[in-house]
């Protein structure tokens, strides 16, 4: 193997590799009979999987079929139903034991990463393996630093050891929570589980973490890789499975499958494989178009600087669908952020919303124009996680929800909660449930669901469809859609080039901080968007 040597602990020398020769075919890990049950929620309903010896073994389903509550079953954070059978490498283990031989054999690295972002690498290692100290107890920093750049050098990505993670890059955040779990890897038969470990990378860096779980399989372990994407699992795997509310579907090697087999078996009918992409019904893009008002700004943006932005503008038309790109480290991914106030380094520039004040407003204040953000890290950015699904919808409106003596008035709340709870169709227990019980894609609903009831003029949306299901990925588009049909102006920034063909009805693209080109109406093709990103016009 070149590049990357996958022992993690290089102070204990322990390495694993491919050691077994004659226990070829027994399955490195086991489980079957796994049901769970949530409440009223059947979360997994005997559930058999079993992963080969060197395999990348990917698990796929719609959103909210299972899969996380799987592999938390796995991580011994929750408990199965009685009845479940786990083996690794043939012998029995408890589900929910997080010790011993499970721990050594099974590694996470879950959707949340779980790593600090206020801290370094170093810190982050020691977190999850404890600080190596001198017999007086004190820290002993060198070495821990020397230890964790052996670890992360190998993925060749230039991670700073020393530096907060905040000031990563999420391929390299994603890195350091993969050597994080494979920290003190034994050279026995193992079973990395990566949980969507590519819901918050750009495409370019999706290349890079595939050839690194690569890497991974060719140095003799196992990988269990949790999707939703199809392609992903064409371009990763050897074998797949598939559930389906909670149900096992199918195992399947990949080699064998089409695409359009494998997306019946997800959707469980005859299904087109991938989104269609519509013309977009409304919105002529530029400044003049608009389904709804047709010539009325919706948004003026002037020369905005912004991290690696040099000088951006542009306006946003009523009912336009504009769609913001680039490759990663153009500058596109500012934009969103800066936009509404929340990118959180220096900023400078114009912005207005013409239809509320001609005045325009320095981009360092534009959080005060209330333009809702849909970001791009829910987990971190999107959802606070020890609030209701009520709750995390209605925060933003809570000034209008106020009674008399500036009490809440929760009738009102709920109701409001309960309607867009169904129109968006955000599968939860309840209005109560803690945002943290819903699968990744009904959280994603939920946040646009709290953009939306403030009924902005203006919706800017960060890698809206991260994630997300083809169904879940389907609905958004029409939702979005149907607000931009409305009169809202909808500016959507993402480096998933299906996401600008189904929906924008105009495209800035950005390179170098700067807008190079922008692409209207039928002109939008993969291809044209593909050369101006890359700049090969
Ligand atoms: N802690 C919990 N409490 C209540 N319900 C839960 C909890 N965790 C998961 N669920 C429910 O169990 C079902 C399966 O959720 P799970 O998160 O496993 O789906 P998923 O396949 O990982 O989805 P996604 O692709 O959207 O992340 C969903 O209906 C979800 O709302």
């Amino acid at each position: 193997m070149d590049g990357v040597a996958v022992h993690a602990d290089t102070s204990a020398g322990t390495a694993y590799g491919p050691a077994w020769t004659d226990e070829a075919d027994r399955p490195v890990l086991r489980v079957s009979g796994l049901s769970k049950r949530f409440g009223g929620t059947q979360a997994l309903k005997d559930v058999d999987l079993d992963i080969a010896p060197g395999e990348i073994h990917a698990l796929i389903g719609p959103n909210g079929s299972g899969k996380s509550t799987l592999i938390k079953i796995l991580a011994g954070y929750h408990h199965a139903e009685p009845g479940a059978v786990a083996e690794l490498d043939g012998e029995r283990f408890e589900l929910g034991q997080v010790t011993g031989s499970r721990h050594d054999r099974l590694r996470f690295v879950h959707q949340e990463l779980g790593l600090v972002e206020e801290l370094s690498a170093t810190d982050n290692l020691a977190l999850s393996r404890g600080f190596a100290r001198t017999a007086f107890g004190n820290i002993r920093w060198p070495e821990m630093e020397r230890r964790t750049a052996a670890l992360v050098e190998r993925f060749g990505l230039g991670i700073d050891v020393r530096r907060p993670l905040a000031m990563a890059t999420p391929v390299q955040r994603a890195v350091v929570a993969i050597a994080a779990a494979l920290q003190g890897w034994e050279g026995r038969r193992g079973v990395l589980v990566l949980d969507e470990p590519t819901a918050v990378l750009p495409p370019g860096e999706v290349a890079r973490l595939f050839h690194i779980v690569r890497e991974i399989r060719d140095a003799g372990a196992s990988v269990l890789y949790v999707s939703h994407r199809m392609d992903e699992i064409f371009a990763l795997a050897d074998r797949v499975t598939v559930i389906r509310g909670g149900r096992r579907i199918a195992t399947r090697p990949v080699a064998g499958l089409t695409p359009r087999a494998l997306a019946e078996l997800m959707a469980g009918q005859e299904k087109e494989t991938g989104h269609q992409s519509q013309p977009p019904t409304s919105g002529t893009g530029g400044s003049t178009g608009g389904g709804t008002g047709i010539g009325v700004a919706a948004l003026e943006v002037r020369d905005l600087w912004a991290g690696p932005l040099r000088g951006v503008g542009f306006d946003l038309a009523r009912g336009e669908r504009l769609g913001v790109t680039g490759l990663v480290g153009s500058g596109h991914e500012a934009v969103p952020y800066a936009v509404c106030g929340a990118w959180t380094g220096p900023v400078r520039g114009r912005v207005r919303i013409p239809e509320r004040s001609p005045r325009w407003v320095d981009a360092r204040n534009a959080a005060g124009l209330g333009i809702p953000l849909v970001p791009a890290d829910r987990a971190n950015e999107g959802v606070v996680g020890d609030f209701s699904v009520g709750e995390n919808l209605t925060l933003p409106l809570l000034d209008r929800l106020r009674a008399r003596l500036g009490r809440l008035h929760r009738r009102r709340e709920d109701a409001l909660t309960e309607a867009w709870i169904r129109r968006v169709e955000v599968r939860t227990a309840g209005r109560g449930a803690r945002i943290t019980t819903l699968s990744g894609g009904n959280q994603q609903k939920v946040v646009m669901a709290r953009c939306l009831a403030q009924q902005p003029p203006v919706l800017v949306l960060c890698e809206p469809t991260a994630g997300v299901d083809v169904a879940t990925r389907q609905q958004l588009y029409e939702l979005i859609g149907r607000q931009a049909d409305d009169g809202m102006g909808v500016i959507v920034s993402s480096s998933d080039t299906e996401d600008l063909l189904a929906l924008c009805t105009r495209v800035l693209v950005v390179r170098d901080g700067r807008i190079v080109r922008e692409i209207s109406g039928r002109d939008i093709t993969e291809p044209a968007l593909v050369h101006a990103m890359e700049g090969t016009e």
